[in-house]
């Protein structure tokens, strides 16, 4: 369960006391996420319940980089993207410390938005995704302050290299040939000159909110940086159009992804000509992080690791030359 941090129920009205969101009524600790502390609050203020996630940041995420997360969030909310606003303290501040019994420690309270989380989406879910992708590229143009990707190629062949070729080819015999192979070919290759500004850079199922067809909320911008908007097309398109481990192409949900997408923000030549190099990059971004964490995550630790061979099957599928015709 991703609650790390223990916060008594003293604890949690003294932090909400700092708020203007009336008294709390309840604080339910949610099992989903990995890298943070979320509760689901719920309050009465004038009569009316409201609720809010509560967020309390842990060691993975750097908490100079968390005015850039929200602020951006306010910015999107403001000019009409389904992402939900933070609320700001009685000092106007987005972000605040709680000092608990671990020690200090940075939190946020955000808008609750309704919605689900598809597992198994449908081509008109998908389509929405992608229009909702293009909105956030449009909406996020205007955003003043850049972050640097701390995901980029620089960190995939950081990761990998500590995995070591011996850890690789514990997770598969074949993983250290296509990573030394596809870091080789990402590296000469990657594409200077495309369009660029703030990216989500991690828009997976897990982090759309839905209702029916329809976008309610994307979430957990904590990985969300200025870089290609290409890239975050691929990245997204890695993330949707795969069965979960990656063993089947689901082409309904890839075309109904990229035409969503292309209804708000059509790619350019060149943005298309990349697609499938992007794609592996993507796809290499996620094998790096989720075989560093195979590796590393402790046996008794509170979350399973992600599998790492499903992000290795689809950058085999993005490399093979007959599928470069999926972006077009
Ligand atoms: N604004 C919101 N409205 C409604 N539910 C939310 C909101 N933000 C988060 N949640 C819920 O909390 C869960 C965990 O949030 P989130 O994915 O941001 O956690 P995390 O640990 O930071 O993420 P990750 O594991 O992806 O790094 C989500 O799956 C969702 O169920
Ligand atoms: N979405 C990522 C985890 C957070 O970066 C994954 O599925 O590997």
């Amino acid at each position: 369960m991703a609650v790390y941090t223990r916060l008594g129920a003293e604890d949690m009205a003294a932090i909400l006391a700092h708020f203007d969101v009336g008294t709390l009524t309840l604080a339910k600790g949610i099992a989903e996420g990995v890298s943070n502390s979320n509760w689901l609050i719920e309050t009465t203020q004038d009569g009316a319940a409201r609720r809010f996630i509560l967020t309390i940041y842990e060691s993975r995420t750097h908490i100079g980089d968390l005015p850039f997360f929200l602020d951006l969030l306010d910015w999107l909310a403001t000019h009409d993207c389904p992402v939900p606003r933070t609320i700001h303290d009685r000092d106007g501040a987005s972000f605040r410390y709680h000092d608990g019994a671990d020690g200090r420690k940075a939190l946020a309270l955000i808008e609750f938005l309704p919605g689900i989380s598809v597992s198994e989406p449908t081509e008109g879910q998908a389509r929405s995704v992608g229009a909702a992708l293009a909105r956030v590229h449009l909406a996020g143009a205007g955003f003043p302050t850049e972050r640097a990707n701390g995901m980029g190629m620089a960190t995939w062949k950081q990761l990998l290299g500590d995995c070591g070729a011996e850890g690789l080819a514990r997770i598969h015999p074949e993983l250290p040939r296509i990573v030394e192979r596809e870091l080789a070919l990402l590296g000469a290759q990657w594409p200077a000159g495309l369009p660029r500004g703030t990216i989500h850079a991690d828009l997976f199922p897990d982090n759309v909110l839905m209702l029916g067809e329809t976008v309610t909320g994307l979430i957990d911008f904590y990985f969300a940086c200025t870089d290609l908007y290409a890239y975050d097309v691929a990245v997204t398109h890695a993330a949707w159009s795969f069965s979960n481990d990656g063993r089947r192409f689901l082409p309904e949900i890839s075309a109904a992804l990229l035409a969503g997408y292309e209804s708000l923000r059509p790619l350019s030549a060149p943005e298309r000509a990349a697609m499938p190099l992007l794609a592996r990059g993507a796809a290499m971004r996620f094998l790096s992080t989720r075989a560093y964490d195979w590796m590393n995550t402790p046996a008794d630790a509170l979350v399973t690791p992600k599998d790492p061979l499903a992000f290795a099957r689809r950058l085999e599928f993005y490399a093979a030359s007959e599928n470069a015709g999926v972006f077009g």
